[in-house]
């Protein structure tokens, strides 16, 4: 049975540190467990902000990053040295700092790589690549990643599915194409949300009071079409990591005290 959990931080600064600080335990854990672990990552301000925090901070060394499965829940479909990249903002703030296996750090195609502006054959070929690194105990084409970072907007999307576009309808897929985002950049590669409840662990990390709406909504229980961040769930654990703003609406069974 999943658990879903909630804890709330005074504000994006202490979020983002702590969320870097349960990420070393839950790695160092899981790798000590099965020798090496998945992550998959999210763009977003907060999102960024984690990594950035990770990179500052000296416990980063108890990773075995050699030993780490890096993903993305979701791109945007620009060119490879755009500052609107999830890839290169994670590098930048990460993953060009820490000894990464390059060979285990799975990107998805930018629109200038090597299938060009075909954004449906850029989303198959993540789903291949996915496909092609889960074994026979994930019962599927989708690994079953350790920890997925997903951040959310006011609107209630997570990686870029988006509120009643056809991503949020998909069941087969576990990587669509999407076009004409409300957010820009509008042409994105997304996760569905069947991909994403393969992960064991889920954690939605967001900051402000914009996203307070799309946080009490889920957690009360909202459907997943007309705001598919309550679709975004792990198999083993959902972990809610809000700050004050961001929590402001919630109902109070999910009040616990502020960290
Ligand atoms: O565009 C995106 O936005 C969301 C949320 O970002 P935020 O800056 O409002 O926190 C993010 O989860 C997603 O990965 C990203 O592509």
């Amino acid at each position: 049975m999943s658990k879903t959990e909630v804890v709330v931080y005074a504000n994006q600064d202490i979020l983002a540190a702590a969320a870097a600080a349960r990420l070393v335990t839950r790695l160092v854990d899981v790798q000590a467990a099965k020798g090496s672990a998945s992550l998959v990552l999210t763009g977003g301000g907060t999102g960024i902000a984690v990594l950035s925090e990770l990179r500052a901070s000296s416990a980063r060394d108890a990773i075995d990053w050699s030993r780490l499965d890096i993903y993305w829940g979701d791109e945007r479909f620009v060119p490879a040295d755009s500052d609107e990249r999830n890839e290169k903002q994670a590098r930048e703030a990460l993953l060009d700092h820490v000894p990464l296996d390059p060979k285990r750090v799975h990107a998805m195609a930018p629109s200038d790589g090597e299938f060009g502006d075909d954004v449906d054959a850029a989303a198959a070929a993540y789903a291949s690549e996915l496909a092609s690194q889960a074994g026979p105990e994930d019962h599927g084409d989708v690994p079953s990643f350790d920890i997925m970072l997903l951040g959310l907007g006011g609107e209630g999307h997570t990686a870029s599915v988006f509120p009643e576009s056809p991503a949020v309808y998909e069941t087969e897929r576990s990587v669509v194409a999407v076009r004409n985002c409300p957010k820009p950049p509008p042409t994105r590669v997304s996760l569905t949300l069947p991909a994403i409840r393969r992960a064991r662990d889920v954690w939605l990390m967001t900051a402000g009071s914009a996203k307070a709406d799309a946080v009490a909504l889920a957690l009360a229980g909202a459907g997943e079409v007309q705001l598919p961040v309550a679709g975004a769930r792990g198999h083993r654990r959902t972990l809610w990591l809000l700050d004050r703003a961001a929590a402001g609406k919630l109902t109070k069974v999910y009040q616990p005290p502020t960290a």
